[in-house]
């Protein structure tokens, strides 16, 4: 079963490598913008789908990953910042907060296709404005959900989390291996 993993991000490789499956690499290409719910677990299940609408079978049995994940808080979506004063907002939204990140993943074959959505609970300890402005002068945040990195810089303002773990850096590797058997 050879599989695809339609996604440029490399803590998504990183997760799959480190359980040592064999993958090749997709990228895949979308204007994310066409999406237009304000609704987090409809937003990632539309994105993790058109991702794979762009990314071709290159054999009968290929499998294809395709992921997204977003951060939300108080009926808000955060994505990836494209500032630092968003990242700033964010960031201080989060503070002293318990908010979900789901990740919607999205398996496919040429015969069949399962989609499922993981949540995660992470509560963050109060930030000072001193531990913002550090954090969002590092490039840690950009390519981020939310604006943090919870395997990164932003480990110590983790208070505690409730669910998988790598769901919240961008793949929840024990449910997409239960789906995979089922492929
Ligand atoms: C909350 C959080 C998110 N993230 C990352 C995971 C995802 O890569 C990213 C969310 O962006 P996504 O749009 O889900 O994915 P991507 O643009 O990185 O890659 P692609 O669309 O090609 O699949 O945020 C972390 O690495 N750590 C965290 O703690």
């Amino acid at each position: 079963m050879p599989l695809i993993l339609g996604s440029s991000s490399p803590r998504r490789q990183d997760i799959l490598k480190q359980v040592k499956l064999d993958f090749t690499v997709r990228t895949p290409n979308v204007d994310e913008s066409q999406i237009k719910t304000t609704k987090p677990i409809e937003k990632v299940s539309a994105l993790c789908k058109l991702k794979a609408a762009s990314i071709l079978f290159e054999s009968d049995d290929d499998v294809i990953v395709t992921a997204d994940t977003v951060v939300s808080f108080n009926n808000m979506i955060f994505e990836k910042p494209k500032t630092k004063q968003e990242a700033y907002t964010m960031m201080r939204a989060l503070s002293d907060q318990t908010h979900d990140v789901h990740t919607g993943v999205l398996v496919r074959s040429k015969h069949k296709q399962k989609l499922f959505v993981e949540t995660t609970k992470v509560m963050f300890y109060p930030l000072t404005d001193e531990d913002i402005n550090e954090y969002i002068d590092t490039d840690e945040p950009y390519d981020k959900a939310g604006a943090y990195g919870i395997q990164g810089l932003a480990a110590p303002f983790i208070k505690k989390i409730d669910g998988d773990y790598y769901n919240v850096v961008g793949l929840p590797i024990g449910q997409l291996m239960q789906v995979l058997k089922q492929f």
